[in-house]
């Protein structure tokens, strides 16, 4: 299986990254292209890629092509591509908002076309993915596309229509966890500890956090109560945030996320 990547910024260098590390297969059976050339040199620099100097080249070279630029620009250059590469190839789109009706405008009739929505945690193998296709995708090729992403992550089937929804809670949500960690780092610095060693410690209580959450299958209210011992430094600590709307304040959040993709969608 070859895998030809559109676009080498940084979500397509989170999963390269990720399927050359996983050796689901050999590097230079991945293919990249990416009108900023220092992009696909440092790729294959590190991770020994294949580059290809445009996609119309790349598309003769692979057998499932994956677009990983901004959604305005996936269908321009699809369109641009001479019908006839695209046939036994299959298209995914990583972009958030572009839907799979505007792709298959953009594509020869009939092209396979998978969407999927990944996060920057495919880095580290630990992405949260969604998957939907459109009716042309064989169930062999669907399975090859899953082992793609599965390679640096999880991967969930969800219908289109909740798309943009799983885009604020997975492909965008790492940046406000990221954010959350880095906000009680600096509650740590304020009081006199060292960033980098707060960081570290954030981070680690978050993780173990989310793996309480996914391994006891406790709702989250029941591990904040084990939490906060009576009259202790916890409960004192959640009236404050609570006093400052945090979960309405990440509630609208998320709303403000699903609009965007929604607004990306162009419909
Ligand atoms: N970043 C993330 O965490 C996630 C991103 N995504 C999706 O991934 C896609 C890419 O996002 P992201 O990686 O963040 O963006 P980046 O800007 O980092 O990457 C896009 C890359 O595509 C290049 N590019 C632009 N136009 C063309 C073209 N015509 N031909 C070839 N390459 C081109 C850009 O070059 P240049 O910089 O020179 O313009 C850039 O290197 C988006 O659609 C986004 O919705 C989905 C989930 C998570
Ligand atoms: O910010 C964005 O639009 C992309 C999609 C999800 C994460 N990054």
């Amino acid at each position: 299986m070859k895998i030809g990547f559109i676009g080498a910024g940084k979500m397509a260098t989170a999963l390269v990254n990720g399927i050359v590390s996983s050796k689901l297969v050999p590097s230079n059976d991945v293919f990249v292209t990416d009108i900023n050339a220092d992009a696909t040199a440092k790729l294959k620099q590190e991770l020994n890629v294949s580059v290809a100097d445009s996609a119309e080249n790349m598309l003769s070279k692979v057998d499932i092509v994956i677009t990983a630029v901004g959604p305005k620009v996936a269908p321009q250059i699809l369109s641009g591509i001479k019908d006839e590469l695209f046939k036994d190839k299959t298209v995914v789109s990583i972009a958030a908002g572009l839907q799979l009706d505007t792709l298959a405008a953009a594509l020869p009739a009939k092209t396979p076309i998978v969407r999927i929505m990944p996060n920057i945690n495919a880095v580290v193998g630990e992405a949260a993915i969604a998957l939907c296709t459109n009716d042309y995708v064989e169930d062999s090729v669907k399975a090859d596309v899953k082992k793609i992403f599965e390679s640096v992550g999880t991967v969930y089937e969800l219908p289109e229509s909740q798309f943009s929804i799983f885009t604020a809670i997975s492909g965008s949500s790492p940046a406000y966890a990221y954010l959350f960690i880095d906000s009680i780092a600096r509650g740590a610095v304020k009081n006199g500890m060292n960033k980098d060693l707060a960081t570290k410690i954030a981070a680690e209580a978050v993780l173990g956090s989310a793996k309480m959450i996914k391994e006891t299958g406790e709702e989250p209210w029941t591990l904040i109560n084990n939490v906060s011992s009576p009259g202790g430094t916890t409960v004192a600590g959640l009236v404050e945030l609570e006093d400052n709307a945090f979960i309405s304040t990440v509630i609208k959040g998320i709303d403000a996320t699903i609009n965007k993709d929604k607004e990306l969608s162009g419909k």
